[in-house]
């Protein structure tokens, strides 16, 4: 099923300095439980494409679906990751993860439950009652990823979610989230300026040109470096050949 399409996207924004076309003629299926990779220089329009799917903008021309419903604001089908895990000191771990539903007013015995399920499942049992300053970064990302998974999203997007980590736990991390995507057949669209991060964790790589942003290439990761870890993959020689592609792509942008 396609879980995400673009159809002849184009998105403008009018400031008062004038008009920045930031994408141009997208047209793009997402297939449900792919994870796809958007890569392309710093303003090509990558957290606009996010920020399309997620309904936070409405395009200026084209069609964006969601499972075959046009998308005509923010869906409970679509989680979002970011750079920052944006946890709130003064709360738990568990109250951070319970977050969503205790705005909308729905905290219930369940979900409470599949919120410490779904802290143990991560590795993050012992946490749950412990504050956001008491984790390493890689722990309060998973309490960030814990937190998009409780509502369910049928979609989950990732802005840079691994940016601000070390280099070895953004590999633990990266395994973690990816593992997790496909075992519940998530959908998941990846912004990242790291090309290795994107070959080892994406099904799909997306390029986009410089601004206004259009899709230059679609790259097939092959199976053989997508049944590996991601350390494993960057060991790989087609893993190297894919990325000297995207790289040479890129180059031609800059
Ligand atoms: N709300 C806005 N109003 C006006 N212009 C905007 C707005 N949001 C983004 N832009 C412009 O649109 C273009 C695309 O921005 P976007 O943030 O989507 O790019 P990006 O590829 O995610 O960039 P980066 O890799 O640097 O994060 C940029 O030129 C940016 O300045």
């Amino acid at each position: 099923m396609t879980a995400i399409s673009f159809e002849g996207v184009n998105q403008t924004y009018m400031t008062k300095s004038g008009e920045t076309t930031a994408l141009q003629e997208i047209w793009l299926d997402i297939q449900e439980g792919e994870l796809i990779g958007l890569v392309g220089p710093s303003g090509c329009g990558k957290s606009t494409l996010l920020s399309l799917i997620a309904g936070l903008l409405k395009p200026t021309n084209g069609t964006v679906q969601l499972f075959g419903k046009k998308v005509a604001g923010p869906s409970p089908d679509c989680g979002y990751m970011f750079q920052q895990d944006y946890l709130l000191p003064w709360r738990t771990i568990l109250d951070n993860v319970l977050i969503g539903p205790e705005i909308t007013g729905t905290v219930t015995p369940a979900l409470r439950q599949r919120a410490l399920h779904l802290l143990d499942e991560l590795g993050l049992s012992d946490t749950a009652s412990k504050h956001p300053h008491q984790l390493s970064g890689g722990m309060r990302q998973r309490v960030a990823l814990g937190r998009t998974l409780l509502t369910e999203p049928r979609v989950v997007l990732l802005d840079e979610p691994f940016s601000a980590l070390d280099y070895q736990i953004k590999l633990q991390l990266e395994d973690l989230i990816a593992e997790t995507l496909k075992a519940r057949n998530l959908t998941g669209v990846l912004v990242t300026h790291d090309l290795g991060e994107a070959v080892a964790m994406c099904d799909r790589i997306v390029v986009l040109s410089n601004r206004p942003g259009r899709i230059k290439r679609v790259l097939e990761v092959p199976h053989s470096i997508r049944e590996l870890s991601p350390l494993e993959a960057r060991e790989n020689a087609e893993f190297h050949n894919l990325f000297r592609m995207i790289w040479g792509d890129l180059q031609d942008e800059y």
